[in-house]
Order: structure tokens, then C-alpha cells, then sequence
């Protein structure tokens, strides 16, 4: 297996069929429906009920209330997982040995993750923790899982783009411009879910394999 990814996603992405291209010259990124059918959300919302904890950050500022969702660490594996973790490959052409294991969150009412970047800080505290083994996050694709009641959406706020969750509908941008340096505009605020649940699952690419 080659170790090299071939091809960038934001080469290959513009050719999937139904794919939609976020029209800003700030950021690469896409919108895809019907990634996951219902049954396959359906399947992995009750998986992240099964196991969750509380959510973390890096780079800790003090703010208790900065990301106050839970997460499950999807065990890379059980069938599920691992034929969703084939099956963002297939779409992105990464190869899966760059992929952090699959995560699932899940925001109760009230519950939200304040504006962030899903690349490590270069000059942050936590920088060499998080990034000496497997490099800088390179690409995020994330999916929603169900419909929410009121609330929820995902607000890059520098591009000025809002991104409702609809059940199956995945988005994925990079988190570096093309000259490889990270990008201050991927900025996102995963907002207040205000009735119901949010279910997502987020998949993470690094600079080298995962380790
Ligand atoms: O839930 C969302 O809308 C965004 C989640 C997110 O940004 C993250 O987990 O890094
Ligand atoms: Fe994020």
C-alpha cells in the first residue's frame, strides 16, 4: 500500500456526483448529501448513545463551557466503523492509515462547541503534544446524523457560511491552504443545539500516518 496520498480531495472531490463546492476563494470545502443513508445513521447514533464521555479540547483557555458535548471514540474495529471509515476514503482518496479513529458527538440541548479551529494552534501549548507523532490535521470530514429539532447548525463565521444539520449530509473543507499553511478561515462554532439532539460523526486526516 502506498503511504503517499495521490491525489488532493480538492482535486478529486469536484468530479462526485451531487457534490456541492462552498463558493469561497478563502477555503476549500463541500457539502454532500445522502452520504449515509437513514439506516446507517440510524445504526451509528445508537452506537455513540452506547458509549460517550465528555468532550475534550486542546489548548485549554479556562472556558469550562467551550465545548460542552460528549464524544464516543468509534472502535475502529467493529464492521460499521471500519466500512465508514472505507467508505470517506473512497469519497476523499486519502488513504485511511492518515485518518485519526472516527468520533461521534453528541450535543444535548443547550450543548455546543464555541468557535474553533479543528487544526493544532503552531504556537499553542499543546502543539508537540498532538502533532509530533502524526503532523498537523490536514482535511476534517464531518456528517450529521439526524435532524434537529431547533438549533445546531455549524457557523464558519469568516467565510460567512452556515451549515444546517440535515440526517446523512456530510461536509468536509481543508484545514491548510494550498501552500500547506493552516487556514485562520475553517474558524467554526458548532452552535447551540436549542430543541432536541445533534448527532455527528467527525473524521480527522493528518500530514503523516496515524500513530
Ligand atoms: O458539530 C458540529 O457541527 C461541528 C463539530 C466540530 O467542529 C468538531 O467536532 O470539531
Ligand atoms: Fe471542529
Amino acid at each position: 500500500m502506498s503511504t503517499a496520498a495521490p491525489e488532493s480531495p480538492a482535486q478529486r472531490l469536484p468530479g462526485v456526483t451531487g457534490i456541492l463546492k462552498v463558493p469561497s476563494p478563502r477555503i476549500e470545502m463541500f457539502i454532500l448529501r445522502d452520504f449515509l443513508s437513514p439506516e446507517e445513521c440510524a445504526g451509528l447514533v445508537e452506537r455513540i448513545e452506547r458509549d460517550r464521555r465528555p468532550s475534550t479540547i486542546a489548548d485549554a483557555n479556562g472556558d469550562h463551557y467551550f465545548r460542552t458535548s460528549e464524544t464516543c471514540d468509534l472502535p475502529m474495529m467493529e464492521p460499521d466503523v471500519l466500512a465508514l471509515d472505507a467508505k470517506l476514503s473512497a469519497l476523499s482518496g486519502i488513504d485511511p492509515i492518515f485518518g485519526e479513529p472516527i468520533q461521534g458527538q453528541r450535543y444535548d440541548e443547550g450543548q455546543e462547541f464555541k468557535a474553533h479551529t479543528d487544526y493544532f494552534d503552531p504556537h499553542g501549548a499543546d502543539y508537540q503534544r498532538f502533532c509530533s507523532v502524526s503532523g498537523q490535521r490536514t482535511w476534517t470530514f464531518m456528517i450529521y446524523l439526524n435532524e434537529v429539532e431547533a438549533g445546531g447548525a455549524t457557523r464558519f463565521k469568516v467565510i460567512d457560511k452556515l451549515i444546517q444539520p440535515e440526517r446523512g449530509k456530510l461536509v468536509c473543507w481543508n484545514n491548510r491552504r494550498p501552500d500547506g499553511s493552516v487556514n485562520p478561515a475553517t474558524l467554526h462554532h458548532a452552535m447551540k443545539v436549542r430543541k432536541g439532539l445533534k448527532y455527528v460523526v467527525t473524521k480527522w486526516y493528518r500530514e503523516l500516518p496515524w500513530q
